[in-house]
């Protein structure tokens, strides 16, 4: 019975994974990006600290564009028509995606800055 929930909560879990990567073309850019960063972190063998850093980084913007989607999706749901709190709740859903995006530009740069230009 307990294993079979779980099961269920973890299909829950990709499909909205699924659901995001096949909607949002965002989430599908810093998807990519992040797989190809971290090939590259391992290609030019970072350190495991180096690459454990470069993996939150990463998540952490997958994981601010799922909670994104999330707001969004919630606020069409409670307020179809336009709305002062609508707007303001799908602003800083974004500042969200974009204060963790640009964080993560200025981690792969330290990082990836003294093994590529010194
Ligand atoms: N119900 C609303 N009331 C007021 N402003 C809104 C509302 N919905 C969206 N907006 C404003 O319009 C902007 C764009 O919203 P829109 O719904 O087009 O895209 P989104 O929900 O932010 O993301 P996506 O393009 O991925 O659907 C929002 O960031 C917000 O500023």
């Amino acid at each position: 019975m307990r294993s079979k929930s779980l099961l269920a909560s973890f299909r829950y879990a990709l499909a909205g994974l699924l659901y995001c990567l096949a909607t949002q073309r965002n989430m599908r850019i810093h998807f990519t990006a992040g797989i190809v960063v971290l090939f590259f972190a391992w290609w030019l063998q970072f350190s495991a600290t180096e690459f454990v850093l470069l993996l939150l980084t990463v998540t952490a913007v997958l994981v601010a564009e799922m909670l994104n989607t999330a707001v969004e999706k919630v606020v069409d749901l409670a307020s179809p028509r336009r709305h002062p709190l609508a707007k303001t709740a799908k602003d800083v859903a974004a500042a969200a995606v974009l204060v963790t995006a640009l964080a993560s530009v200025a981690v792969g740069f330290i990082l990836f800055y003294p093994r590529l230009f010194r």
